[in-house]
């Protein structure tokens, strides 16, 4: 169980409104296939949500991206003029009109690269804004995911969202605005003033866009499903270098460093083998345009000199028709380029889709429901409780009644899959009962604030996850707004302050990535430190099975004794000796308590527990030691 202790004040601003969900995401990323409709739409919707807040800035960039470009459209006409009408009147020795042509064509040319450095620098920073938007809204969302979508998805899945997806959008974002408004204004301006120029020469340029169309149709739907296959593969490798990386104590105690290195070449093979596809389309569809802008050319001159011995047209006219020519397939060029990176950021945005489309955590409820102010709180009960994990697998629990009196310590012991684990998440409220409902003094769960459940529910897992930051920081996750002094005596209490106060830097001492500088013992107490701290009804205890020193062993049990006293406590005991500590015992078995008692009572019987009894016994020489009672 990842979770030490959950809260929600890590999680950044709400996130983009997910729509009702229709399609389970586990199908959907399971097979791999998801419908292709279902994922357009998906995208379009993240996409609204996106652009929407940026709508005033967007048009101001339109706007800058329309003037560069009327600017720079006029620079042919004035060339047409000058040769057509400008050369002529130099010849007759007026040289006015040819200077004022010269001169309007200098000043288009800086104004349009003026306005072109305005756009660039002000579409830059909308593309920052909207990257940090989706960023942040991803991880937002990300990190509220219930533990069911986290337990189900595979590892690194959500890293790759937040990483190379979210890279594939900045790419299109960073060329996107520019390349997409310049083009479009180019191609639009330069195709009406071709019609303006000469009508059927216009009419030969439109009727050559039908192969465009078609070859842009076949280019966006290969390079669609190209990219998609790229991403998949990029996934791939994230998730297996997480896990590789995560398991690198595995990997290397299992001597799996070859293996793991072949898969990654096998992954990368595939990865370059789908990128070379993408590549190859991409190189169709330019060589496409090319060809068709060069027979354009060649058919357009001729049609010109047509016109020209025909007396429809001039010199100075086919010159800049030419030059449209050139403008108009150039720009196409870049929507290719465009819409490559767009089939990229496509197919990241699906899949950034996907994940939105999960809900997030538990429901919280419509009005929550305050805890009861009672006189001994901490009152646990499973009513007819039910549980399965997905609606194929059979039922874990199966209508379980149980009744956790305040301030007693519960021990709960059974064979491996018995589900004392899938108990213990579901009082802290990671899953839903599928039937019946589980109570804190009287309250349903469901019915409860999320935070103040957080509060009142603690559990500390069997390996606590120490966030990076000071050991202070780490215990005052229990209760952030606690001062040092109250810190202080949380860990004194749990007797964790003379370790921490050998600390190099005591309590501002960086406990480092999952708290490598500090033995299992050692982040034991803190983890119990933080219990105390944050003083929670209920608390649920998943204990280490990893064996520890004496010592070690004493001084956790020592403080759990003292953060047990007066507290409801439900503890999976993997031991003996934490057993013993506990007031009383229950034995699950296939979800169902077979046996529930006090430990001393039940070890003398003849049932399951005396039977669990005896092998730890003889697991232990003979001498069950209970250091907390001591
Ligand atoms: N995330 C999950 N998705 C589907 N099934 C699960 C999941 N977690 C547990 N199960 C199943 O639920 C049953 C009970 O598991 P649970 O982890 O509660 O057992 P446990 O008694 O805590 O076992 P252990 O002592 O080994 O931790 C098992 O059959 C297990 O396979």
């Amino acid at each position: 169980m990842p979770v030490d202790q959950q809260r929600n004040d890590t999680a950044a601003p709400g996130p983009t409104p997910a729509p009702a969900p229709d399609v389970d995401h586990a199908a959907h990323e399971a097979d791999g296939r998801p419908d292709d409709r279902q994922l357009r739409t998906r995208r379009n919707q993240m996409l609204r949500a996106l652009l929407g807040p940026e709508r005033r800035r967007l048009s101001r960039a339109v706007a800058l991206a329309l003037l560069e470009n009327i600017c720079a459209l006029v620079t042919p006409l004035l060339i047409a003029a000058a040769i057509d009408r400008g050369v002529p009147a130099a010849a007759d020795g007026r040289w006015g009109p040819l200077t004022a042509y010269a001169a309007l064509a200098l000043t288009a040319g800086p104004a349009s690269a003026t306005l072109k450095y305005g756009f660039l620098r002000y579409s830059g920073n909308i593309a920052q804004t909207l990257l940090f938007r989706l960023r942040c809204r991803t991880f937002a969302h990300a990190v509220r995911l219930p533990l069911a979508y986290h337990e189900s998805a595979p590892s690194g899945s959500v890293v790759a969202r937040l990483s190379s997806d979210v890279e594939s959008v900045e790419e299109v974002l960073e060329m996107g605005l520019d390349g997409l408004f310049s083009a479009l204004f180019s191609m639009v301006g330069t195709v009406a003033v071709m019609f303006w120029l000469d009508l059927p020469m216009a009419a030969v340029v439109l009727a050559l866009f039908l192969p465009l169309y078609l070859l842009t149709r076949w280019f966006r739907g290969r390079s669609r499903r190209a990219y998609r296959r790229t991403r998949g593969v990029t996934e791939q490798i994230v998730q297996h270098t997480g896990e590789t990386y995560n398991g690198i104590r595995a990997v290397q105690t299992f001597r799996k460093e070859g293996a793991n290195g072949a898969r990654l070449r096998e992954l990368d093979t595939g990865y370059a083998t789908a990128r070379a596809a993408s590549g190859r389309v991409s190189a169709v569809f330019s060589g496409g345009v090319k060809l068709i802008g060069n027979l354009s050319l060649a058919l357009l001159l001729a049609l010109g000199a047509i016109r020209i011995a025909d007396g429809h047209l001039e010199a100075g006219a086919l010159t800049a028709f030419l030059l449209y020519v050139h403008r108009l397939y150039d720009p196409i060029d870049e929507l290719a380029s465009f819409a490559n990176a767009f089939s990229a950021a496509s197919a990241g945005l699906e899949r950034i889709g996907v994940l939105f489309h999960t809900p997030g955590t538990l429901p919280e409820p419509a009005r929550p429901r305050p805890l009861p102010a009672v006189p001994a709180p901490g009152r646990v009960r499973f009513e007819k409780v039910r549980f399965r994990y997905t609606p194929a697998s059979p039922h874990v629990l199966d209508g379980l009644d149980l009744e956790l009196e305040p301030g007693r310590t519960v021990a709960l012991v059974g064979t491996t899959g018995a589900g004392k684990s899938t108990l213990a998440k579901l009082l802290a409220r990671l899953y839903d009962p599928t039937d019946g409902r589980v109570t804190l003094d009287g309250a349903d769960l469901c019915e409860v604030a999320d935070a103040e459940l957080r509060s009142s529910v603690c559990m500390v897992t069997q390996e606590p996850f120490l966030f990076s930051g000071s050991v202070a920081h780490n215990i005052a996750l229990g209760r952030p707004d606690a001062t040092r002094a109250e810190i202080a005596v949380a860990a004194e209490a749990v007797g964790a302050h003379d370790f921490i106060s050998g600390l190099a830097e005591g309590y501002d001492t960086d406990v480092r990535k999952r708290g490598a500088g500090l033995s299992a013992g050692q982040r034991q107490l803190v983890a119990l430190a933080r219990v105390m701290l944050a003083a929670p009804r209920v608390l649920i205890l998943d204990e280490a099975t990893s064996s520890m020193d004496a010592p070690t062993e004493r001084a956790v049990h020592a403080a759990l004794h003292r953060v047990l006293t007066g507290r409801t406590a439900l503890i999976i005991a993997h031991s003996l000796t934490t057993a013993a500590i506990a007031d009383r015992v229950l034995v699950l078995e296939n979800g169902a308590v077979v046996e529930d008692g006090p430990p001393a009572e039940l070890a003398t019987g003849d049932g399951p527990f005396a039977h669990l009894y005896r092998g730890w016994l003889s697991a232990t020489g003979g001498r069950p030691h209970n250091p907390a009672r001591h």
